[in-house]
């Protein structure tokens, strides 16, 4: 028996708020994580136009994709999804819903500048919606927005909250959910509007959705809760934003919300450890920094980025190769390049080019080798081409080029780990790289268009991996991108929020890239490469073709692979196989 129910909504409320494109996997994958932590409702996705609110246009393939659950007898939890209209409601319904949620504004300016009509109108169509939800026997749960202030007209009238959520209740929803959009409110607040509500409408038919943009929400939570609320809306790692406050916390995070409420005694029936691991991994997954402080704070205790700490060997390195200017150490089949020249941004001397030269080129032809990582120490990661540099012009240019092309002809994979801002030749050192784990205060600047350069033997690599508009505008605008932004590209593969997490984000990456097979990864990324290099063209035809008798061949590491799952293996860690035929090849 649960004291409070929980309405999750960071699969549709919080993604929503979110800018990079997330993939239809990702959001699925997070409703059945969720699913499994006690949790009653969640709120899957929406049926709004893909005009307004492109990161939810996949609405029907996320609710397909979890039909079984939403069918499964066995299975208690509701997973409503927002719809605007009827039009959207046979949309939702069409592809499985079985509960929708339905929304309106409490002020006009909102409801004008949201869904470009008033509160009347809207009211209207709700109630449309609502009756044909339920002659269909789908469930209705309404919103009503801007419960305290409204981002144009300032602050909210509180009779206008009761009619609306009273007209939403004589319409058929059988809760309405109160939402702090802009998270302004405080305790007070919620005291006055609450007690004056509960007047007239019963607790039971109320849920709270408070935004932590202020840093209020789990106050107001206990102020409602005092009150008599006793269902609340949250968003796993407090996924979501305020479009209205950049840069501010969205949705009131699941994890504080189980953490405060357990530890007051009320039970939630949610499993606080589950939660936490799913809030570190849909971090990680969308490349942003944890929301929920509680699961912050669990996670760094028992966890770190989501793995148990128990679950990741400790990896053991030995020195190799020490010089004023780098360090290389190896660890099994992954060895480790830090550039040490932290005091001087680790810039590109010609010395440090030549060393890193040699070494990708050593390592490259070493079979026994599958990764190198290349990492700054000190505050940068690498700040570019040498400026005190008193090398000749073409001896530089001569450097720079064969130093990329070490890198990116290397058959190893690559892995930047980017402990800092990278400026110039940084960015390309970085971006030349096949995989980026970067610390979230890692920036990257093009900044040769203020010095009277050009990115000229970078923009290969550089605009490759980032694309050409993106790219350009990066170059002659010279701004400053951060390492989110970047990830929101899928570009860098990882976001730490400190060196130390960085550490375990690239054990983390390690023990994923044991189970690749080295040959086959050297063939994926020379396909990556021509692809990129003759799309369509003789070449690219040439080298699938021979990529594919390669893998294919007699003594091919796929044979071996292929004997293996004959066995029943389906994981092959490559790292402790030194005998495979294949390594040869
Ligand atoms: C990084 C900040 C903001 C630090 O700002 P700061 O005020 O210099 O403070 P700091 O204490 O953090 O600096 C660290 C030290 O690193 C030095 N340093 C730093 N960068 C370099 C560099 N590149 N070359 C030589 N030395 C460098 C810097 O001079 C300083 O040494 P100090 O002056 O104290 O002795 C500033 O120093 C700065 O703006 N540096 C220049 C960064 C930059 O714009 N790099 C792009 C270089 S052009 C390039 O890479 C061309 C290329 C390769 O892309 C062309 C091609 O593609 O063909």
């Amino acid at each position: 028996m649960v004291d409070v129910k929980i309405v999750e909504v960071g699969p549709r409320d919080g993604l929503q708020n979110i800018s990079q494109l997330v993939p239809t996997g990702t959001k699925v994958e997070l409703i059945k994580r969720l699913s499994r932590t006690g949790l009653s409702k969640i709120e899957a996705t929406s049926f709004v136009s893909p005009k307004w609110i492109p990161q939810l246009a996949d609405g029907d393939m996320v609710l397909k994709a979890i039909q079984s659950l939403i069918a499964s007898p066995q299975n208690n939890i509701g997973y409503p999804v927002l719809v605007p209209n009827v039009k959207g409601l046979e949309k939702a319904v069409q592809n499985g819903a079985r509960e929708v949620a339905v929304f309106v504004s409490a002020t006009e300016s909102f409801s004008q500048k949201n869904i470009n009509c008033s509160v009347a109108v809207s009211l209207v169509r709700v109630r449309l919606v609502t009756e044909r939800a339920r002659a269909l026997g789908i469930k209705v749960r309404g919103y009503v927005s801007c419960i305290f202030e409204d981002p144009y007209e300032g602050l909210t009238d509180p009779e206008q909250v009761v009619t609306t959520t009273q007209t939403l209740l004589d319409a058929g929803c059988y809760e309405v959910s109160l939402g702090d959009t802009l998270g302004a409110g405080t305790p007070t607040d919620v005291g006055r509007l609450f007690t004056h509500l509960l007047r007239t409408v019963p607790a039971s038919s109320i849920a709270a959705h408070f935004h932590d943009t202020y840093g209020q929400a789990i106050a107001n939570v206990m102020k409602a809760y005092a009150l008599g609320i006793r269902t609340f809306d949250s968003s796993v790692a407090g996924l979501g934003g305020c479009p209205f406050a950049k840069g501010a916390k969205g949705n009131l995070a699941t994890e504080d919300l189980v953490y405060t409420l357990e530890k007051s005694g009320v039970s939630t029936g949610v499993d606080l450890d589950e939660l936490v691991k799913i809030g570190t991994w849909i971090s990680q997954e969308l490349g942003i920094p944890n929301g929920s402080r509680a699961g912050s704070a669990i996670a760094s205790k028992t966890h770190k980025n989501g793995a148990p700490k128990s679950s990741l060997p400790t990896r053991v390195w030995h020195a190799l190769e020490s010089t004023r200017e780098y360090r290389v150490r190896r660890s099994s089949a992954n060895v480790e390049i830090c550039l040490t020249r932290g005091e001087n941004g680790n810039a590109l001397t010609q010395s440090l080019i030549q060393g890193l030269i040699k070494l990708f080129e050593t390592f490259s032809g070493d079979g026994a080798v599958s990764r190198i990582i290349l990492r700054g120490e000190g505050k940068y990661f690498c700040t570019g081409m040498d400026l005190k540099g008193t090398i000749s012009n073409q001896e530089q240019f001569l450097l720079l080029r064969a130093l990329f092309h070490a890198i990116d002809e290397c058959p190893k994979t690559t892995i930047a780990v980017i402990n800092g801002p990278c400026f110039g030749g940084g960015v390309g050192l970085a971006f030349v790289c096949d995989i980026r784990l970067a610390v979230l205060n890692a920036t990257f600047t093009l900044s040769e268009v203020r010095l009277g350069l050009c990115p000229a033997t970078i923009s290969k690599y550089v605009v490759r991996e980032w694309g050409f508009s993106y790219a350009r505008t990066a170059m002659l605008t010279a701004r400053q991108i951060t390492a989110s932004e970047l990830a929101g590209l899928q570009v860098i593969q990882g976001v730490a929020t400190d060196e130390a997490s960085l550490d375990t984000t690239l054990d983390i990456m390690l023990e994923e890239l044991r189970f690749a097979a080295p040959e086959a990864s050297r063939l994926s990324k020379e396909l990556v490469k021509v692809a990129y290099a003759d799309a369509g063209g003789k070449q690219q035809a040439r080298v699938i073709k021979s990529s594919f008798d390669r893998m294919m061949g007699p003594g091919s590491e796929h044979s071996h692979a292929r004997s293996e799952f004959k066995r029943g293996i389906r994981k092959i860690d490559w790292e402790t196989i030194d005998s495979v035929p294949c390594a040869k090849l």
